[in-house]
């Protein structure tokens, strides 16, 4: 069990893979041992979109990943299905704005559990920390064609302002992030950064993971 004191999870937010079965041609499986083998720090089981899993596909995929997860020593986190990750004993979730408000999703998984919210503003940040936030994910901070209904691109200066503003809390940036737009991040604020199709698309993961681990460490 990943402790949620913030030291440790600023650690372990530095290359935080998110995906779900739509955003993969072959074995998301495969692809998370590559990208864990590369250096991915957390992974988030986000299955959305007209093609994604439901019901007891959804529940067996997720405890496939969950296992790797656990053999490589990584949290497993589960977006937005607060019932899976409770069911599956998750190490987490994460829930955006228009999702299970964040103080109810803390009263459902308890102390223990790492609890990720979406923040575009500074009021919705100090909120999700009232409300037993360990970290925010702050974006999209550059154009991304991984969320259909992403809000507008805010860029890294959003972190810097909620950083410049006293924000303390742990946060991972989102949205658009490659290795090469990853120092900026970092300069910015960020703890670390999540990504999708940075990994996902990649013709290696286990690559595509190690160059964001070294961006994002450096
Ligand atoms: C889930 C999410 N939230 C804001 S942007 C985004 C998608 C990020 O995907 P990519 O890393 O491929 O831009
Ligand atoms: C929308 C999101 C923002 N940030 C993170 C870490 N995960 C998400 N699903
Ligand atoms: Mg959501």
């Amino acid at each position: 069990m990943i402790r949620r004191d913030p030291v440790t999870l600023k650690k372990v937010l530095k290359v935080y893979f998110i995906c779900g079965t739509p955003n993969v041609s072959r074995p998301l499986t495969e692809i998370l041992e590559e990208a864990v083998q590369g250096g991915a720090t957390i992974f988030q089981f986000r299955e959305k979109g007209e093609k994604a899993l439901t019901g007891e596909k959804k529940k067996e995929q997720a405890a496939k990943l969950q296992a790797i997860c656990h053999e490589k020593g990584i949290p497993f986190i589960i977006n937005d299905d607060v019932e899976l990750a409770v069911e599956l004993n998750a190490d987490g979730v994460h829930v955006g704005q228009d999702d299970t408000s964040a103080r109810e999703v803390r009263a459902k998984i308890g102390p223990d559990k790492i609890l990720g919210v979406s923040a575009h503003s500074l009021t919705e940040a100090v909120q999700a920390e009232k409300d037993g936030a360990d970290y925010i994910g702050v974006g999209p901070v550059f154009a991304t064609s991984s969320k259909d209904d992403a809000e507008e691109v805010c860029g890294p200066e959003r972190i810097s302002e909620f950083r410049e503003e006293g924000l303390t809390l742990p946060i991972v940036a989102i949205g658009g992030i490659t290795f090469e737009n990853t120092p900026a991040v970092i300069r910015a604020g960020a703890d670390g950064i999540s990504v999708i199709s940075a990994i996902a698309s990649s013709a290696s993961p286990a690559d595509a993971a190690n160059k964001l681990y070294r961006k994002a460490s450096s």
